[in-house]
């Protein structure tokens, strides 16, 4: 892959520059509570704009369903865009439109602009080659040069991250080389015990990277809402809890693999729950009950790992040589379950071992809790695209950008 300096030698002044960023940060409102993805990328953005490009910053948001959707808009990421970078960065109230053309054409040499979120276009996530390749025409034509930067959505076979370097010079930004030059580590050479922890509310998405992992991991310890689809699977009532219940016969076949193979598979023993999902806005005190995990009432959602299952999951991770975490252990964000997600973050923290916490939420988590990310070894800004990189396949964001 070439690299962002190898692109600024060829000579960028003047020249438009596309950044594929990954700006999917969490928000209450309008508000970022944590902006570590724009933090990520803006020494890439910097860099470019010093070199007098013409800096055309885009990015996806949440899942809107290919159609504008103001709660999904990227306006609060420019404004924080230009307080961290300290000059102003415009915003196209559209990815491809009038808005994104005038933008783009009144751009001078060193200044950056924002696109709306991509996912505002069908074009950007479609499974027809042809749709999701005119959506990348139209984007291609903003620009001359493409800069792939957008680590957390490399996993994703998308107009922005696939179709449209093919159409563009391109290079691999600051952010991916770091990324990846760590996460090479942990497939080379790995110290064991090799932990994985693994929750979050993707179930569906990352269910599947479990396969792999049992070829490598000596111990996978479960929590959030992955936990649930395990124990439904084990025959446990779950209530209302994240289920996917499609995928019980994989579970089950993961459970048996795990065992056949000597691996360590580690499922929480005692949940909190609840009767409703508590107010993320208000935060609300939630009064949830702690029960065990076979014991969860049916009118019940589990929302975070309980105490039994915090010791337990520090006890596993104490002597671990690597540890690979992704996906929170509840909902961190209401107060009353952010106590399974402090816990693994602490006993990360008293290990010895090497130390990857993975995930927008995941690295979001630790920081609004208040831990100091730069104790970990290293908080990656992708979750799915961790763990699809851990298991060895062809990312499509990165295959797109070899020569
Ligand atoms: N038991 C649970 N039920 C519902 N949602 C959960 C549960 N545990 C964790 N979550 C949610 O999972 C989300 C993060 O999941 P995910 O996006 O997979 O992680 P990451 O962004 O780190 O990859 C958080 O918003 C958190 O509230
Ligand atoms: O947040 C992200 O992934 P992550 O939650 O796995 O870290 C990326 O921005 C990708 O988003 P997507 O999973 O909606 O494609």
């Amino acid at each position: 892959m070439k690299t962002i300096d190898e692109l600024i030698q060829g000579g960028i002044g003047g020249k438009r520059v596309f950044v594929r960023a990954d700006l999917n940060v969490p928000l209450e409102g309008t508000t970022i509570t944590d902006d570590g993805r724009i933090r990520a990328v803006a020494p890439t953005i910097a860099k470019l704009a010093e070199a007098g490009a013409k800096v055309i910053v885009a990015s996806h948001l949440g899942r809107p369903k290919g159609a504008p959707d103001p709660q999904f808009s990227l306006a609060p990421a420019a404004q924080r865009l230009g307080e961290i970078l300290g000059k102003n960065v415009s915003f196209a109230t559209d990815t491809v439109g009038d808005s994104a053309k005038a933008t783009v054409a009144a751009l001078a040499d060193g200044e950056v602009t924002l696109l709306e979120n991509l996912r505002f276009n069908a074009g950007e996530t479609s499974k027809d080659d042809a749709e999701r390749g005119a959506f990348a025409d139209a984007l291609a034509s903003l620009a001359d040069l493409y800069v792939g930067d957008g680590f957390g959505a490399v996993h994703r076979k998308h107009a922005s991250v696939f179709d449209l370097p093919a159409r563009l010079p391109h290079a691999a930004g600051d952010l991916i080389a770091t990324e990846v030059g760590v996460l090479k580590k942990l497939t080379d050479e790995v110290q064991r015990p090799y932990v994985v922890v693994l929750g979050g509310a993707k179930v569906s998405d990352k269910l599947g990277v479990i396969d792999n992992l049992l070829e490598k991991a000596d111990r996978i310890l479960i929590g959030g809402g992955m936990s649930y689809t395990f124990l439904k699977a084990k025959g446990h009532e779950v209530g209302i809890s994240l289920l996917q219940e499609d995928q019980i016969p994989v579970c089950l076949e993961y459970l048996a693999r795990a065992e056949k193979r000597g691996v360590e598979f580690v499922l929480p023993v005692d949940v909190l729950v609840s009767a409703d999902f508590p107010d993320l806005k208000t935060k609300a005190p939630a009064n949830p009950d702690t029960v065990a995990s076979d014991a969860i009432p049916a009118d019940k959602e589990g929302l975070d790992i309980g105490p039994k299952t915090r010791e337990l999951y520090a006890s596993k991770l104490a002597d671990a040589g690597t540890v690979f975490w992704n996906g929170p252990m509840g909902v961190f964000e209401h107060p009353d379950y952010a106590n399974g997600t402090k816990a693994v973050a602490q006993a990360l923290l008293d290990s010895d071992g090497f130390t990857v916490v993975g995930g927008g939420d995941s690295a979001a988590a630790v920081r609004i809790l208040g831990f100091d990310e730069n104790a970990f070894g290293h908080i990656s800004t992708g979750g799915g695209a961790s763990l699809e990189y851990l298991e060895g396949k062809t990312l499509p964001g990165l295959a797109a950008l070899e020569d």
